[in-house]
């Protein structure tokens, strides 16, 4: 008798995860409206409830089964690693006061650990795989206790089950729970939070038996760290643990005193983990066929699979293109045959769906044809029910499939014939401006700025004034022409304001700036905006992508005019502003039908030209935006050089047709630049700016060791925090970094666009900013100007 005997069937078609925040953003109203006080915490409680309940009706109305664990139960307030911390009572010391005697924080004590409260820092936020949301990174040490202290995630799978659905809770993995977080600020050196696994297990066991008890049949563990090799714990040690985890959860805590267990290993090819998954008890493994190949199988692994699940994820939970029905159907038959006839296959999500947006039936402004061509969370439903059904079966839904295919390839747009031919018309010198000497040269006798200048990274505050003008303007209240007017007095303002400070590069400040990629993509050819389509970005926060269907160009200048305005107001150089062609990809829905790197390049072109007509209107100095650059860097090492080939490229390719003259600025953020620090020389910038004030100049060594050798302004303000720094602190910031990179090459800017920020601390800031250049620029003995 087979181990796996009595275990109840996987279904046949699944999701990985659903978005969270709901149709209409309810989720972040009820939550933001908490935190603002006007509404108590079994409010939120009951909103948070109604939208589980609209959830799973919505996909049982959909066609996932109500009693076979079809339907995921992966709800949280704000994050799901947090979540996972909050109930095995992982939470820092800073916030222990926030626990109450059974060791559980209640929802007030939750959003605090996830903001913070005066000095006690939030959890640290970073992107969650390469993924454009935002994870909460937990802290362990060797005394951090895990203990299930809460069960807000039972109860849920309980009300669900209450009322006649059998869903499947979903919690991130034990691997990768450790694996993402970082050492506590009491560990010792050299910790390793991967060390406490063995304690950890213990509290999830607990968590197990919980559901068990509840009356679940299936749990979902995520563990998407096991696609990446860049850990630094090595390969080894991974592999270790994963088998250490699925021997004590699945053997060790044996049936029935759990639920059947499904491992998901989203973002990426799982390879050498397979098998390593395979070889512990876990009743269904899932992988993301979209994002690479199978892995391999072999006789031991089909062996020691026999009688359990195998999750083929074949419909793209990361973007919004409608499947290719007959190619997933093959690339499902393929699996199950690698796998012999022993192994059952079912059909899910490459990923969660909370990267999409809820339903394409909510967007009456997009056309009728771009909009047959997509599939949100809604309509990838039931792309996995025509999967799991078969051709045969849904003969109509894989026909639409085919026709959608075909009308992609021949529609107007999708291939412009003068956009290719450019594009296949480069040679190696379109990638290339002349030796940074003669730049330098160039730039100096024309810029004429004082050692360690002074900028700032592009926005100022979008005011409540900005946002109104934009929504007359939208719905009709205002013309253009007088939105191009208050667009002009706030630049005009911005200008003022600028001069008065004593700044020395200036910017126009982006008013007419809704986002910094959306609005790029309203103005070139081959993108569409959505009007519903947010999607989570972290906490509260949602980000509306554009949609990139088809290829790119420009069909006019899209900044001169804001920045020949801006100009024409000083004396003192502007500089313009550009989103880089990396970041419009990664905050975009980009076409899955040709590579990435040639899109990249359709886009650079677009920006080339712009930089061209910035250049003619007078502005000698433009900055191009890639703060997305670390975040599509590929989660195995093996796929990264390539990727940063083709990403270096694409900026090189929108800036190379710049003057000697031209000063070209970058600026990246969201930190991490240490992997990445060799393409940021690459990318050729006469000056560089990066986030640094939080981390208190932490990278300038290695960019130093590097060889680095043109411009860096490393923030001295962290604009995340309304919080005023002091002069003393930037002039101590200034004098670190004076020491590594040194006087000619430093600039003083802050970390990143202060468009979040209220001006009465962006001006007291921006004046200590300058007040400390002016010390430090006097202590080098250099004549104070401005
Ligand atoms: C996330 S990077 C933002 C850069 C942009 N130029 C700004 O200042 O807002
Ligand atoms: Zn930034």
């Amino acid at each position: 008798m087979s181990v796996h005997e009595g275990v109840p069937a996987f279904p046949a078609a699944t999701i990985l995860g659903y978005p969270r925040i709901g149709p209409r953003r309810e989720l972040k109203r009820a939550v933001e409206s908490f935190w603002a006080g006007r509404s108590t915490a079994p409010e939120l409680s009951a909103v948070a409830g109604d939208l589980r309940e609209r959830t799973r009706t919505n996909l049982a109305g959909l066609g996932l089964g109500t009693d076979d664990a079809s339907i995921p139960s992966d709800f949280t307030f704000y994050d799901q690693v947090l979540s996972v911390a909050a109930h095995l009572g992982a939470i820092p010391e800073r916030f222990a006061h926030l626990r109450g005697p059974d060791g559980a924080l209640d929802l007030a004590g939750l959003f605090t650990v996830a903001r913070g409260e005066g000095d006690r820092a939030p959890l640290e936020m970073t992107k969650w795989f390469d993924s454009n949301y935002h994870y909460l990174v937990p802290e362990i040490g060797p005394d951090t206790e895990f203990r299930l202290v809460e069960t807000p995630s039972v109860e849920a799978f309980a009300t669900a089950l209450a009322d006649g659905v059998v869903t499947r809770p979903v919690i991130v993995g034990p691997v990768t729970f450790l694996l993402l977080a970082k050492p506590s600020e009491s560990a010792p050196e050299g910790f390793s939070p991967l060390s406490r696994l063995d304690d950890l297990l213990v509290a999830y066991a607990e968590w197990l038996r919980a559901f068990a008890e509840a009356g679940a049949t299936w749990v979902q563990l995520d563990e998407p760290a096991l696609v990446s090799d860049t850990w630094a714990e090595p390969s080894a040690q991974v592999s270790a643990a994963v088998g250490r985890a699925y021997q004590a959860l699945s053997v060790d805590l044996a049936r029935p005193d759990r639920p059947a267990l499904f491992v998901a290993t989203p973002y990426g090819p799982l390879g050498e983990r397979f098998a390593d998954l395979a070889a512990t008890g876990v009743e269904a493994i899932g992988l993301d066929l979209v994002r690479g190949e199978a892995p391999a199988i072999d006789d031991a692994v089909r062996t020691a699979l026999a009688g359990r699940t195998v999750v083929a994820g074949v419909v793209d939970g990361h973007n919004i293109w409608r499947t290719d029905l007959d190619a997933a159907t093959a690339s499902v038959a393929a699996l199950r045959a690698a796998l012999g006839g022993d192994v059952d296959v079912a059909v899910s999500t490459s990923t969660s769906l909370f990267h999409v947006p809820h339903t394409t039936s909510d967007e009456p402004d997009l056309p009728q044809r771009l909009l047959s061509w997509l599939a949100f969370a809604d309509e990838k439903v039931g792309e996995v029910l025509a999967l799991a059904a078969g051709p045969d079966a849904a003969g109509e839904a894989f026909a639409r499939s085919r026709e959608v295919a075909a009308d992609r390839a021949g529609a107007p747009g999708v291939v412009v014939p003068e956009v290719r031919s450019r594009a296949a018309g480069l040679t190696e010198a379109d990638f290339h401006r002349s030796a940074y000497d003669a730049r330098v040269a160039a730039q100096d006798a024309v810029l004429d700025l004082p050692p360690l200048p002074t900028t700032t990274i592009g926005s100022f505050p979008q005011t409540s004034e900005l946002r109104v003008a934009r929504a007359s303007l939208r719905k009709g209240e205002i013309t253009a022409e007088q939105y191009a007017e208050a667009m002009r007095a706030e630049i005009a303002h911005v200008i003022e304001l600028q001069e008065k400070l004593g700044l020395d590069v200036l910017v126009h400040g982006e008013p007419e700036r809704n986002d910094m990629v959306q609005y790029f993509a309203e103005n070139l050819d081959g993108f569409a905006v959505t009007q519903n389509g947010w999607v989570q970005s972290y906490g509260s926060r949602c980000t509306r992508p554009s949609i990139l269907w088809g290829d790119v160009s420009r069909p006019a200048p899209i900044t001169v005019d804001w920045s020949r305005h801006a100009a024409s107001l000083t004396s003192h150089p502007v500089k313009g502003m550009l989103t880089g062609p990396v970041t419009i990809l990664a905050w975009s829905f980009v076409r899955d039908d040709q590579p990435l790197a040639d899109t990249a390049n359709q886009v650079a072109l677009a920006l080339r030209d712009e930089i061209a007509d910035l250049e003619a209107a007078g502005i000698g100095v433009v900055q191009v935006d890639e703060p997305a650059l670390r975040e599509l860097l590929p989660l195995r090492r093996a796929a990264q050089s390539a990727y940063l080939d083709w990403s270096v490229a694409s900026f090189r390719l929108a800036t190379a047709g710049a003057a000697d003259a031209t000063q070209i600025h970058t600026h990246l953020c969201y930190s991490e630049f240490g992997e990445v620090i060799g393409a940021i020389d690459g990318l050729d910038a006469d000056v560089t700016s990066i986030e640094a004030a939080r981390s208190k100049m932490e990278i300038l060594p290695d960019i130093n060791s590097s060889g680095f050798a043109r411009g860096i302004g490393p923030g001295v303000y962290d604009i995340h925090s309304p919080r005023v720094p002091s002069t003393a602190e930037i002039t101590d910031l200034l004098t670190a970094a004076l020491a590594s990179v040194g006087e000619r090459k430093l600039w003083v800017n802050p970390d990143c666009g202060l468009k979040t920020r209220g001006y009465p601390e962006t001006v007291a800031s921006l004046e200590n900013l300058v007040a400390a250049t002016r010390s430090v620029r006097e202590r080098l003995g250099a004549p104070v100007q401005g």
